[in-house]
């Protein structure tokens, strides 16, 4: 059987509604679950291989996305959340119970500074912006995955409309190198 890429992509790309507007997220505590509340869409919605973010059990990838931090709020249970990993450049709030990350902020000087990192299956409604590519496929190898079966997982991905790339989509590589780029002095600010 082929391996789960993700468990809301493994039967098709659902398409969401470009006028959606938000909705709540909860992590997988049966009580007292955190709640978060986005008051506007996702944006550069996309499954990601990385070790890093947060996937569902038995997935090879996680689905996370961004939204304006001032669109983002918590609104219920936030003294259960902890950061994950405080030297990462995304600091990544998750339950201290059942391990699900809600959000993550960047607080440094970044060229996706303002933006939050959310997982849109998180929510009960499916409006939600669907993903748009796939970034750091080949970093699943990292995490144990054998690199023979890399050509079924890419396959797959792109079967799915899903353009696999190792790194972020070519569209955000520019977006970094032009931030940074601007900061050098080497492009106008
Ligand atoms: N091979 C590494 C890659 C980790 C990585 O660079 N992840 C990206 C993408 S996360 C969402 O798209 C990143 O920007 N990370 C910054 C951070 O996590 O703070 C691995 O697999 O660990
Ligand atoms: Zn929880
Ligand atoms: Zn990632």
């Amino acid at each position: 059987m082929a391996p789960s890429l993700h468990p809301l992509i493994d039967n098709g790309v659902t398409k969401g509604d470009a006028s959606f507007a938000g909705g709540k997220l909860q992590c997988l505590c049966s009580t007292n679950p955190v709640e978060v509340t986005l008051t506007s869409n996702v944006a550069h919605n996309h499954v990601c291989g990385c070790s890093k973010c947060w996937k569902p059990a038995g997935a090879l990838f996680s689905l996370v996305a961004v939204v304006p931090k001032d669109k983002l709020s918590v609104t219920a249970n936030a003294d259960k959340l902890q950061i994950v990993d405080s030297s990462a450049a995304i600091q990544r709030y998750a339950c201290k119970e059942c391990g699900t990350h809600l959000y993550g902020r960047i607080e440094k000087e970044h060229p996706f500074h303002g933006l939050d990192f959310v997982h849109v299956e998180l929510s009960d409604k499916r409006e939600w912006q669907e993903p748009q590519f796939a970034a750091f496929v080949s970093s699943i190898i990292e995490q144990g995955f054998a690199p023979e079966g890399m050509d079924e997982v890419r396959g797959k991905l792109k079967s799915l409309g899903l353009e696999p790339y190792d790194a972020l989509s070519p569209r955000l590589m520019d977006a970094i190198a032009t931030w940074t780029a601007k900061k050098a002095g080497k492009l106008p600010a």
